[in-house]
């Protein structure tokens, strides 16, 4: 056998204690499949004193992981602190530079930093590995960089976050608030520091940039994502796509366009009997669409400590065999500058659900601005009735004279609804703002 690996990590969190535990508890397994002794020398956290339910004492003390970074003690840095910039940027620098594998589950600073991160890693003669990066415990980023180099891939979508797939899940089977959900997933080790990151789309964002590149050859291009979150959701939407055959769900879509690529995260109508409409609670799925294998689709767990600590112990056991990938998938010299598709162009259904007066006349007024931007109408209901009980948190007395009216259009544009939106609005029949949900053609 060769030397041990020697590895430093980094964060002692929720992710960062489990891939220790499994490290420590599956040593003698790994050493075998890796050929190898992987052993872990040094760990860096803030509080040295904070009991992790371990004994640390056999392992050397960081409190700065970029000086543990350097070490000539380790081989192989592994960045589990989180954050785009900061420790976890200085100390993934900087074990780059001092020629030191890294391995990261921080999807932020590679959608932040990703392009330079891998020119610095070529440049140096190492590896970035990020399994963990995207959707938690699945294999995704072997699955699209490795496992399926001969194909032309033209969509990759799916469920990549898995703090909002079990909010959307808990309200939907068990009428819970968001918050109450939120608070939940907080509680369970799943949502980021700052849990904005997951509910308003960040993380998925972060996610799907990251895949977009090595499904495109494109470089990572975060900034430019049409970004909606989970937010303004309500138990009104929820009840409707179901009574419609629906479910929602917070979907990261990128796809091939004739004027670039489309790269989109927001909440998606789904038909109740697609795959990815069965995929609840934390578990993510990720769908790829290519010339040679037609589409597959990937579930697992997104989020948790042990779940995603067996990605990261997958990429340092891939490290100890000496399987060298390039971290984009392909030189990052030859990476493609990413053309975006107007989002104005994007063409799919949509469902509306507007607040309106309670006056003749109204539901005349916007079927006819729908025509007037050519849009057909697969259905358009009037409720007041079936949604009282949902919307009792949200109305007022006042809204005794108001009703929802849910409309699902057949295949349209963005810009034909913005537009037909617009004039509904100036009409002033429209007591509260439009609530828009795309329909993903699956
Ligand atoms: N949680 C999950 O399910 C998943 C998380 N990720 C990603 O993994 C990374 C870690 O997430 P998670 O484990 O949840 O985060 P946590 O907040 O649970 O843990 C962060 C760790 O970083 C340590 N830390 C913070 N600042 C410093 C510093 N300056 N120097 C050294 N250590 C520091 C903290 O120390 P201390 O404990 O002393 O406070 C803590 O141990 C993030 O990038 C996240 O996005 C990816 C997939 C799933
Ligand atoms: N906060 C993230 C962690 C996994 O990346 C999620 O909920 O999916």
């Amino acid at each position: 056998m060769s030397d041990p690996l020697k590895l430093g990590l980094a964060g002692l969190g929720t992710v960062g204690i489990s891939a220790l535990k499994r490290l420590v508890s599956m040593e003698n397994e790994l050493a075998i499949k890796s050929s190898r002794a992987l052993r872990v020398e040094a760990i860096s956290a803030k509080n040295k004193n904070k009991d992790r339910g371990i004994d640390l004492t056999g392992f050397d003390w960081y409190t700065d992981p970029v000086e543990m970074a350097t070490s000539d003690k380790i081989d192989v840095f592994v960045e589990l602190i989180g954050g785009d910039s900061g420790p976890a940027e200085d100390a993934v620098r900087a074990a780059i530079k001092a020629g030191k594998h890294v391995i990261t589950a921080n999807k932020a600073l590679l959608a932040k930093h990703g392009n330079e991160l891998a020119k610095l890693a070529e440049e140096h003669n190492v590896s970035i590995n990020f399994e963990a990066a995207v959707a938690g415990g699945i294999p995704v980023i072997k699955a699209i960089r490795e496992g399926l180099t001969s194909n032309n891939i033209t969509r990759v979508y799916g469920i990549l976050n898995g703090t909002c797939n079990y909010i959307l899940t808990r309200m939907e089977d068990e009428g819970l608030s968001f918050e109450e959900c939120l608070k939940d997933a907080q509680r369970l080790g799943y949502a980021e520091a700052d849990p904005t990151f997951d509910v308003e789309g960040n993380d998925t964002a972060h996610k799907l940039a990251i895949l977009t590149s090595l499904a495109f050859g494109h470089e990572i291009e975060v900034d430019s994502i049409f970004l909606e979150g989970i937010t303004s959701i309500t138990p009104a939407d929820i009840a409707a796509a179901e009574e419609l055959g629906y479910r929602i769900k917070l979907l990261g879509v990128a796809q091939k366009t004739d004027s670039g690529i489309e790269q989109r995260v927001h909440p998606t109508m789904v038909p109740q009997d697609s795959a990815i409409a069965q995929i609840d609670g934390v578990t993510n799925a990720v769908a790829i669409e290519g010339d040679a294998i037609g589409s597959i689709t990937l579930s697992g767990p997104g989020a948790g400590g042990d779940a995603t600590a067996s990605a990261v112990i997958a990429d340092i056991v891939d490290i100890a065999r000496g399987l060298e990938v390039k971290p984009l998938g392909r030189p990052a010299s030859v990476l493609e500058p990413y053309k975006r598709a107007r989002m104005r162009a994007h063409e799919g259904g949509y469902y509306m659900r507007l607040k309106v007066s309670d006056q003749p006349g109204v539901f005349a007024s916007i079927a006819n601005r729908m025509a007037e931007q050519s849009i057909s109408l697969e259905s358009i209901v009037q409720r007041k009735a079936k949604y009282k009980v949902e919307q009792k948190s949200e109305t007022n007395s006042k809204d005794k004279n108001h009703q929802d009216v849910v409309l699902i259009t057949y295949e349209t544009t963005e810009l034909a609804i913005r537009t037909a939106i617009e004039t509904i609005v100036s009409d002033g029949h429209v007591v509260a703002s439009p609530q828009v949900i795309r329909i993903e053609r699956l």
